[in-house]
């Protein structure tokens, strides 16, 4: 027999949507499932300042050389000064590698923690996570050999915050717990804590002693303000902890297919930093030895470049105004139609995706009988939405909400 025969079949991964949204012939359907943006003739988007970087490197004609195991450090560099502010005292003392994108950046972060997390042998290697949190998070750590703990974050009453049952869950976790906190656009909900909640959720996880894990895979795509959207990452570096920082430029720079992330740890001084950074480089070799060079690149083309930078920065501000745009105007096409709901929400979550607060049953019937793709959560990709299809939208949407 064969050696697999006992592989069982496994359930669809989240871009399953994809694949049903592709077999549907309707020529009107419309895609709200995968994160990825969207201009208004919903066709993919490429930055014109990564193009031009693209264009930049390829005029190099540089080698296909290995990069080293953490990356190319022109790209590694502009990443730390993004997320931490280019003045920032912690470049100083931090250690950084690239990663495969995001998801590589978390999973960099879960196996570190998972070998050098102080606490003892006897310590159990556990991450407390969001309810809900991105639909990966859970089995990057699992994999990783750490046991997913989850903390109280959304209020399906409210469909905001559940702020008071976050900050209970944070106070009543063991002293010197690991808690992953979504930097900006939380996703799936689209809630984030506003800067007075972050402030006070920072003195409870300080006063608790807890670790921070902060994945922040959509910075200057969330407000279109770079240093708006790293708020909560800077503050608490201010307020003195040393969190793990994972980062990707698939949304922001749109290099969701070249992989472009990195990781990086908040060292207490640049000895510790150096010494982190051998572990990385131990950690990283035989995961994949080495990171692809074009995606970075491009990235680092931008961050090292005044004038191309603040271009991009400003490409990046286009797309989350057309998002806060399209969620303005589904919003006011639910209230002509006359919704009787309150759908403000839509309009006060941020990021790529917002929590419409339908449940598993009506998101199918949105697919069955409207041609309308999105995860059964009841979260739409807000970049799927154009000026052509959201009016079909919404009253789909009224159609089965009343
Ligand atoms: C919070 C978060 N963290 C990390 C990632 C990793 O992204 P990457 O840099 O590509 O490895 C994503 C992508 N999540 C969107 C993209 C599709 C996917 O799930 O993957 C999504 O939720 O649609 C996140 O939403």
């Amino acid at each position: 027999a064969s050696s697999w025969a006992n592989v069982p079949q496994g359930p669809p991964a989240i871009l399953g949507i994809t694949e049903a949204f592709k077999a549907d012939s309707f020529d009107q359907k419309i895609n709200l499932g995968v994160g990825a943006y969207r201009d208004d003739a919903g066709k993919p988007y490429v930055l014109p300042s990564v193009r031009q970087a693209e264009d930049k490197v390829i005029a190099q004609r540089l080698n296909k050389e290995y990069a080293g195991i953490t990356g190319l450090p022109e790209f590694t560099k502009g990443a730390a000064e993004l997320a931490y502010g280019a003045d920032s005292p912690v470049l100083g003392r931090l250690a950084i590698t690239q990663s495969i994108s995001g998801t590589g950046a978390l999973r960099i972060g879960a196996a570190f923690i998972e070998r050098f997390y102080p606490g003892g042998a006897d310590r159990p290697k556990e991450i407390y996570i969001p309810t809900p949190s991105w639909a990966n998070h859970n089995a990057v750590f699992t994999d990783a050999g750490l046991s997913v703990k989850k903390y109280r974050y959304y209020n399906p009453s409210t469909i905001g915050l559940d702020y008071e049952g976050l900050l209970a869950d944070v106070r009543a976790a063991p002293a010197g717990s690991v808690f992953m906190l979504h930097a900006c656009a939380h996703n799936p909900t689209g809630v984030d804590p506003t800067q007075e909640q972050w402030i006070e959720i920072e003195s409870a996880i300080r006063e608790a002693g807890h670790y921070v894990f902060f994945d922040m895979a959509y910075q200057g795509f969330a407000s279109g303000d770079a240093a708006k959207d790293a708020f909560a990452v800077r503050y608490f570096v201010e307020k003195g902890h040393q969190p793990v920082l994972a980062q990707s430029f698939a949304k922001n720079m749109g290099l969701y297919g070249e992989r472009v992330g990195a990781f990086s740890v908040v060292c207490a001084d640049a000895a510790e930093a150096k010494r982190v950074d051998s572990q990385i480089k131990i950690l990283v070799r035989p995961m994949y030895s080495n990171p692809p060079v074009h995606g970075a690149r491009i990235a680092g083309a931008i961050l090292s470049d005044a004038a191309l930078k603040t271009q991009w920065l400003g490409e990046v501000k286009d797309m989350a105004d057309r998002i806060i745009a399209m969620r303005k105007l589904l919003r006011e096409n639910l209230e002509s139609l006359g919704s009787k709901h309150d759908w403000s929400h839509i309009t006060s979550q941020i990021g790529m995706f917002a929590y419409t607060g339908l449940k598993p049953e009506q998101m199918d019937v949105l697919a069955k009988e409207h041609s309308v793709y999105a995860t059964r959560d009841g979260r739409i990709s807000v970049a799927g939405i154009t000026s052509g299809n959201v009016g079909r939208l919404a009253e789909s949407i009224f159609k089965v909400t009343g």
